[in-house]
């Protein structure tokens, strides 16, 4: 599968938010505890030992918590900065057989990850983790597809998922290092890789085999190539990629426009699949396994190069009409985002750009970016001291966020916070200056959108940002129900 890695990290572009928060007059000191979540802010603070548990010598040190001994190999990767010397990095099979009662976890890493994973997470518990969802909750099965293999989908005699639901909580079984994967030598990699496999519990092992395998090659590293889903490890100084293989989210098929995404705890080992949008009976449950925002020709294209597989998502096979309404709609999502300032002088630009954004997004259905931008567009409004709407959009982000992250995320939270109490909030009237100067034609208050006269003087002549040569994209825009001028008692009801 290989996915993107979807990780809070990611889902929050930092300089955005950062951007964001500095136009509204928030120190930078602020700024790294407000942009980072707690496990990754952690993960920066606490540095992983570098000592393993297990002995480096040799293969043979059974030591708590793997239940096997564990298998290395001194592999030498190409040198890519110094032709002739080579890189040497020790690479093992770590097997708790017992973990998470009896499902069993494999992991080929260094010994410097395995150190961290006995250390520095919570979940190397052997009675198994809290909270696990799956099959057994009666909400999927798998089924085959007339055209893609087996596949996920909801059960036909349960009710609707609603968005934010969680479908599958589960341990992946095995943890892949994506270094490990471009091992030169493949007897090295088939050593281990058979003893990750091998060593996994009767039942485990048998699931796994049986997932599919889209690559050739031998076994073991096909399953991987095309089940594993990309993540970070961020306990160790140089972050490595891990292939993490769940075998409930292996059956989850990919669609540009999914209804489902996944989230990696990486301090319990739980992925979560989580219901995007609302799921009717019957229905399949996909996953975007990336490059869901390139134009229909070259995700095709990518999929192809990067996954190995023709996509035949309802998107990729829609009719020609269609197509081209997406690839226009993705045109434009990518010239507004080029376009987004980065100078805080600027500010106020964000406020005409962001909502035109968040509904091209909205259109072509694609939901993991809005929240970032509807968080940026509330602290944007609350330093201008316009309430109203920074509780609109402070509102739609907590909403937004609690689906993308879960309603108990610190992000949903700040969110949650910002629009209970907008006044109280530290970017309230944080803004110098008067907003409503040099914002430039196309301004959402702009007259020629809303044929409303105001009472703020623009410079359509001058302060033009590069990016108004798509201001055209305006029109048509749905203004929700503003009233565009900058007045309080203008905004109402959105919820
Ligand atoms: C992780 S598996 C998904 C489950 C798989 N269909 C099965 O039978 O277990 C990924 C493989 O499923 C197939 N697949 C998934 N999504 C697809 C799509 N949109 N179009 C075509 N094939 C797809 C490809 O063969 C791909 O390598």
């Amino acid at each position: 599968m290989m996915a993107k890695v979807y990780h809070r990290q990611r889902l929050l572009p930092v300089d955005l938010v950062l951007s964001a928060l500095l136009f509204s007059g928030i120190a930078t000191a602020e700024l790294f505890y407000t942009a980072i979540s707690p496990a990754v802010h952690d993960g920066i603070v606490k540095t992983a030992p570098t000592t393993c548990s297990v002995a480096q010598d040799g293969y043979t040190f059974n030591t708590f918590p793997w239940t096997y001994n564990p298998t290395c190999v001194n592999v030498v990767f190409p040198n890519e900065e110094e032709e002739g010397l080579g890189v040497h990095q020790t690479l093992c099979a770590y097997t708790n057989a017992n973990y998470n009662n009896g499902r069993g976890i494999s992991f080929i890493v260094s010994p410097e990850v395995a150190a961290s994973i006995t250390t520095e997470t919570y979940a190397m518990a052997v009675g198994g983790a809290e909270g696990e969802i799956g099959e057994e909750m009666g909400m999927w099965e798998v089924k085959e597809t007339e055209d893609r293999g087996k596949g996920l989908f909801a059960k036909k005699d349960v009710a609707a998922i609603f968005a934010g639901e969680s479908l599958i909580v589960k341990s992946p079984v095995l943890f892949v290092s994506k270094q490990f994967m471009t091992t030169p030598s493949t007897t090295q990699r088939e050593l281990v890789l058979s003893k990750a496999v091998g060593q996994l519990p009767a039942k485990t092992k048998k699931t796994v085999k049986s997932l599919a395998k889209s690559w050739g090659g031998s076994e073991a590293f096909d399953l991987v190539k095309t089940n594993g889903i990309e993540v970070k490890w961020p306990w160790v100084d140089e972050v490595p990629q891990l292939l993490a293989l769940t075998p409930e989210v292996a059956r989850i098929n990919h669609a540009c426009r999914p209804n489902a995404i996944w989230r990696f705890n990486d301090y319990t080992l739980a992925f979560d699949v989580v219901a995007l949008k609302d799921i009717k009976p019957g229905e399949e449950i996909t996953l975007s396994y990336g490059f869901e925002k390139r134009s229909r020709k070259r995700r095709m294209l990518t999929i192809k190069a990067n996954l190995n597989f023709n996509c035949l998502c309802s998107l990729c096979q829609a009719s020609e009409d269609d197509i081209e309404a997406s690839n226009d709609r993705l045109s434009e999502i990518k010239a507004l985002k080029s376009v987004l300032p980065t100078d805080p002088a600027d500010s106020p630009q964000l406020l005409g750009l962001l909502p035109n954004l968040i509904k091209a997004l909205d259109e072509e259905d694609l939901h993991t970016d809005t929240p970032m931008y509807e968080e940026i567009l509330a602290y944007t409004w609350s330093s201008f001291g316009i309430e109203d709407r920074a509780k609109y959009w402070a509102g739609r982000a907590r909403k937004h966020w609690g689906v993308l992250l879960g309603r108990e995320s610190w992000e949903s939270k700040r969110c949650g916070d910002l629009e209970d109490n907008v006044r109280g909030h530290a970017t309230w009237m944080t803004w110098e200056g008067d907003p409503w100067e040099d914002v430039g034609e196309g301004h959402p208050w702009d007259e020629k959108l809303n044929g409303n006269s105001h009472d703020h003087e623009h410079d359509h002549a001058g302060g033009q940002h590069e990016g108004h040569a798509h201001r055209e994209e305006t029109e048509g825009e749905d203004l929700s129900g503003f009233d565009q001028r900058p007045a309080r008692d203008q905004f109402r009801g959105h919820t």
